[in-house]
């Protein structure tokens, strides 16, 4: 199977929620995660087991997460002009976001880290679970986080980052039916030791993360840095 012939698995996908504002109609609107067919349900049910990891993870309440998420916008950028994204569509928060609070869940494409099950030129793809081999892609079917740009050319800083998490997710077999299982979200960074970031993300201002330096090298080296991405 070719990633571009990847199938989503849609048992396991919403039917119509209401859209963000600004929401790209070609790419599909998720509440939550879907697999490809290629993963199995081996490698799903480890997203819900419980290890010394997982234990220690931040758990978000079904009622903190919000469809769409009214506290966030998305917003195509024009000004600044030297904004580096210009053009494209970029996440910013409708409200201001306290330090450590939760922004929204990288909701997308689950898929394995085999080479038939990957697109190597994705720019929405996340690592998510390293040991058992899944990683998440928004390409074509994501939420307001796939809008997130990073930090470098735009703000001295990030003022938020991915961290994993635990959320309630529909499961018959449990009692009271539902179980915890992780997910990837976006936060608002830390106050910091000295306090420095404080007012956390201010009404208005774009939520910027890192991608980490190998996202932008594994670009350069594919010479794929001055391609428009969609
Ligand atoms: C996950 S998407 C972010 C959302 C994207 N701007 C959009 O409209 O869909 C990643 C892509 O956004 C652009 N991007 C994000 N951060 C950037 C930055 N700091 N400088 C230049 N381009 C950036 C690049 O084209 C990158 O491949």
């Amino acid at each position: 199977m070719s990633p571009k012939n990847r199938q989503a698995d849609v048992t396991r996908s919403c039917s119509t929620p209401a859209l963000p504002a600004n929401w790209p109609p070609e790419i599909k609107y998720l509440t939550d995660q879907t697999c490809t067919t290629a993963v199995t349900p081996e490698q799903q049910s480890t997203l819900g087991r419980p290890s010394p990891d997982s234990e220690n993870l931040q758990k978000i309440p079904a009622s903190s997460i919000k469809v769409p998420y009214p506290w966030l916008s998305i917003t195509t950028i024009y000004e600044p002009p030297t904004h580096p994204a210009r053009g494209q569509r970029g996440l910013f928060a409708a409200q201001d976001l306290p330090p450590n609070s939760f922004i929204c869940l990288y909701l997308g494409l689950v898929h394995t880290n085999d080479a038939a099950d990957t697109d190597p030129s994705s720019n929405y793809d996340l690592a998510f679970d390293r040991e058992a081999g899944l990683s998440i892609d928004a390409t074509h079917h994501g939420n307001e986080s796939r809008m997130a740009n990073d930090y470098r050319g735009i703000s001295e800083r990030p003022n938020a980052e991915f961290r994993d998490v635990l959320v309630q997710v529909p499961c018959a077999k449990r009692a009271g039916g539902v179980k915890w299982e992780r997910r990837v979200a976006i936060f608002v960074l830390s106050a910091g030791r000295a306090g420095k970031r404080k007012v956390g993300v201010r009404a208005g201002e774009e939520v910027l993360v890192s991608y980490g330096k190998g996202f932008w090298d594994s670009r350069r080296d594919a010479g794929l840095l001055n391609e428009v991405d969609r």
